[in-house]
């Protein structure tokens, strides 16, 4: 039989499918059609999920996993911050470390066991990077621009100002007031620039972000490939990254930030050193549920003989969200 699990860090929800356990791994081709199927939020298992996490053997025999990311398009995505937390605990679960490296598409990145946020709410600290604001790492290249910091872009939005990095996922960044946070603007923006469009052409994760005040903001995203989900673990750390550059009076390198989300909250930690940022990400990894399926049903995406076994923990990190300040009129997903 084959494990799945439906996982979230900050309610933005993940499969994690463990590859290396498998007689027989799924092609690239069979996990596209698994992902788009198990994570439809109508026809889905459990409501969906905004995407599929693999979990595969590593090229560097230091690594103890391998995480690959498929969004729920079918896409595949260099990194993500909120699922790498998940994937930490599963693998931390199951070879008993607690600080080790997993590999990512871009890059081998540290994480570790952090104290639980509540009981039953486990967190997991995960390193984001490499950073590069150049743009063709980001993908705007056709724009003219050498960077993209606190500027206008009046082809995009004429009024606000944006500010574009690579983590190494490309985002595009704006801080806003409690009224645009919650309007149609994010979602405008999203869809224009993750449809066929001559600025971002590899598409981008869109961040609105609210200053709550000093060291405090409120983070609310458009994923490239998915649409508005409840959390983005990297546009959250990229929002933190712009925050430190260009709000210096609210936020300072090596200072923690709380940064909200609809989904809860998560700590970042922006760090400069050795001519190069990086970040930590500091949140939950909560696992709601346990599956079991026949290998052979995964590789016919059947999922009629499953078996589901919730875990108990997603009322405990209900709990933990009803303890958190509201911010504006923003609600989960
Ligand atoms: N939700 C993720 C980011 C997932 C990938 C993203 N949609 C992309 O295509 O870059 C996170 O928590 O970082």
């Amino acid at each position: 039989m084959t494990q799945l699990f439906k996982v979230h860090g900050s309610q933005n929800e993940f499969f994690i499918l463990d590859q290396t356990e498998l007689t027989r791994p799924m092609s690239n081709n069979e996990l596209v059609t698994f992902t788009k199927k198990i994570t439809d939020k109508k026809t889905g298992l459990l409501g969906g999920a905004d995407g599929v996490l693999v979990v595969d053997t590593p090229t560097r025999p230091e690594d103890l996993a391998k995480m690959r990311v498929i969004n729920k398009d079918g896409s595949e995505a260099s990194m993500c911050g909120n699922g790498l937390r998940t994937v930490a605990r599963y693998v931390y679960e199951k070879y008993h470390k607690d600080n080790f490296f997993v590999d990512t598409m871009n890059a081998n990145l540290q994480v570790q066991k952090r104290d639980n946020f509540t009981e039953k709410v486990p967190a997991f600290a995960v390193e984001i990077s490499p950073v590069s604001f150049d743009p063709h790492n980001v993908g705007f290249d056709k724009l003219g621009r050498q960077r993209i910091i606190d500027d206008y872009l009046p082809e995009i939005y004429p009024s606000l100002r944006f500010t574009s990095v690579a983590v190494p996922n490309p985002h595009l960044i704006s801080f806003v007031d409690k009224e645009t946070i919650e309007g149609t603007a994010l979602g405008e923006i999203g869809q224009r620039l993750n449809d066929t469009n001559p600025y971002f052409y590899n598409g981008v994760n869109v961040n609105f972000a609210q200053i709550i005040e000093k060291n405090k903001i409120f983070v609310r995203t458009f994923e490239r490939g998915v649409g508005y989900t409840n959390a983005c673990g990297t546009g959250m750390s990229a929002t933190s990254l712009a925050l430190c550059l260009t709000h210096p009076d609210v936020a300072k390198f090596e200072e923690e930030l709380t940064v909200y989300n609809p989904g809860g909250l998560v700590k970042t930690i922006v760090h400069w050193q050795d001519n190069h940022y990086h970040i930590d990400l500091i949140g939950n990894a909560t696992f709601t549920h346990e599956l079991e399926l026949s290998e052979d049903d995964l590789h016919h995406q059947n999922f009629d003989n499953i078996s589901v076994q919730e875990t108990g923990e997603q009322a405990a990190y209900e709990e933990f969200v009803a303890s958190l300040p509201h911010f504006n009129n923003l609600t989960v997903y």
